[in-house]
């Protein structure tokens, strides 16, 4: 082919949109046949393979981006396997002479991506990459000393002080059509259905599709309903799990299905003059996401060791079989934990108050490794994140950055009891006990007229905090 025919190619990967897609918006300047491709790639050296609720996720996204495609004059093709030979190959079947992607931030993504675009340089392809996934990119925040932060307030402090952040890119009206290819049709892909990426046998996904619409058209319409509703109200309402307090914006950050420069924007939209106290909040929370995918560039395995090695030495108990299964079920007595449980197994969300609970029963009450409960919420979280679920374990732990400190054990009557008071999370997903009033929810073997079915509590409270704190006290002493 002449270099006239030259097209480009955009690679997707955790950014599954069309608004505020910089690679895809330099991609449609250039003004090329344009390839737009999806790899899911669980074969490249030390990449994670995505947990059961994510690939449901996946799925339905996109397929969502597919018609969004369509419909601007585009197409999705998809391809399955490791990226690096599959791009070599698209790239030559395309007359690719441009290739851009927007920036991934784990060191396997990282290494792939080097590889691709050494290789592209070496064979005259331009290979561009954008910041598009994070609001400040990891090696742009550095302490006084050049090193990383290990605490959120300065780093986020620091993050908010190193600029504006940029405004979003609309999303094109119009994309550049597939190149035709030699047979007139361009490269073939896979059918989205032979991924299989959802559960079949049993399909357990029924509550998800319930609870969630994944795609851009979904994240828009979050995003404003959060803002236009319980958003100036975050301070107080994110910590009530029984209403919807908080955006549930995290599946659609997750897969980039809406950009944080998007989210940013918005707020500032809305709130031209000040942005409201609870606005703030819900800001900084935003900013914990960044903290995390902060920790996890410096810290690649941050899955998989203590962030704080000293914990190396820390004396965790395996917890039996039946244990195990019963936090996983929700069946551990203790309802707030097991609504939590519950929740998370019906619409692979859990809210974040009770995340923390259910973590420090696993890890302290329990006294489990928290690698145990990390994989867990990988897993079966629609939201499951590689730097913010390890991040947030090893915080419950005590191992990590900025970490919840060792004698802080959650304690889920006194949560729940507080964040519940009347009972409406609990009665929502624990049946059993939908006929307790809220005096009696929160400690159901106290009850009079029994457990409906219910547990008895899997471990004694106080004995089991004891435990903990013996266990943590050894390794300060250690
Ligand atoms: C043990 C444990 C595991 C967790 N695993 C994940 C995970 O895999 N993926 C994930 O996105 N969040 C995780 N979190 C953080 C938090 O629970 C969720 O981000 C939050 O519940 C998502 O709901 P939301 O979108 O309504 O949050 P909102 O309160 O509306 O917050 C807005 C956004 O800020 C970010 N955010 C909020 N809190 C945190 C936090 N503590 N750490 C990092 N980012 C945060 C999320 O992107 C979230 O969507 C975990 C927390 C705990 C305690």
């Amino acid at each position: 082919m002449a270099s006239s025919d030259l097209t480009s190619i955009v690679w997707l990967r955790d950014d599954l949109r069309l608004d505020d897609n910089p690679a895809l918006a330099a991609a449609v300047d250039l003004g090329l046949p344009l390839t737009v491709v999806y790899i899911l790639d669980e074969d490249s050296e030390g990449v994670r393979p995505l947990g059961s609720a994510s690939r449901w996720w996946l799925h339905h996204s996109l397929a969502s981006l597919a018609s969004s495609l369509e419909a601007s004059g585009s197409r999705l093709l998809l391809q399955r396997g490791p990226a690096e030979p599959i791009l070599k190959d698209l790239a030559a079947a395309t007359n690719a002479g441009h290739l851009f992607w927007n920036r991934r931030y784990g060191l396997p993504e990282r290494t792939v991506d080097a590889a691709v675009k050494a290789w592209a340089g070496e064979n005259g392809i331009e290979a561009l990459s954008y910041q598009a996934n994070l609001l400040f990119e990891p090696w742009t925040i550095r302490t006084g000393a050049g090193g990383p932060y290990k605490v959120f307030t300065p780093f986020w402090r620091a993050c908010l002080a190193s600029g504006d952040v940029r405004d979003p890119l609309s999303a094109p009206p119009q994309l550049p059509p597939p190149p035709a290819g030699k047979t007139g049709s361009g490269p073939a892909g896979d059918a989205l259905e032979t991924w299989r990426l959802f559960p079949s046998s049993p399909d357990w996904s029924g509550g998800l599709a319930k609870t969630w619409e994944p795609g851009e058209e979904g994240a828009r319409q979050r995003l404003e309903d959060f803002l236009e509703g319980s958003a100036q109200d975050y301070g107080t309402g994110r910590n009530i799990p029984g209403v919807e307090g908080t955006s549930r914006l995290s599946p659609h950050l997750r897969f980039g299905e809406v950009s944080p420069f998007r989210v940013w924007r918005e707020i500032r939209g809305r709130f031209p003059r000040e942005v409201p106290a609870d606005v703030g909040i819900f800001r900084s929370e935003l900013g914990w996401r960044e903290f995390c995918w902060h920790l996890l560039y410096t810290n690649p395995d941050l899955a998989t060791r203590n962030f704080r090695p000293e914990f190396d030495r820390f004396e965790w108990e395996k917890p039996g079989k039946d244990e195990l299964a019963a936090w996983q079920q929700g069946r551990t007595g203790y309802p707030f934990v097991d609504a939590g449980m519950r929740q998370l197994w019906q619409t692979g969300w859990m809210h974040n108050r009770v995340r923390m609970a259910a973590a420090s029963f696993l890890v302290k009450n329990l006294l489990a490794d928290w690698r145990t409960g990390e994989a867990w919420f990988w897993d079966t979280l629609v939201d499951a994140d590689a730097a913010s679920n390890p991040a947030n374990w090893q915080w419950v732990a005590g191992s990590g950055a900025d970490a919840s400190p060792y004698y802080r054990i959650f304690n889920p009557v006194t949560q729940s009891k507080k964040f519940d008071a009347a009972g409406n999370y609990l009665r929502q997903y624990i049946p059993e006990l939908a006929g307790l009033e809220a005096k009696a929810i929160h400690e159901p073997w106290k009850a009079a007229d029994g457990l409906h079915g219910y547990p008895r509590p899997l471990v004694d409270l106080p004995g089991s905090r004891e435990r903990a704190l013996a266990a943590y006290q050894k390794l300060k002493d250690s």
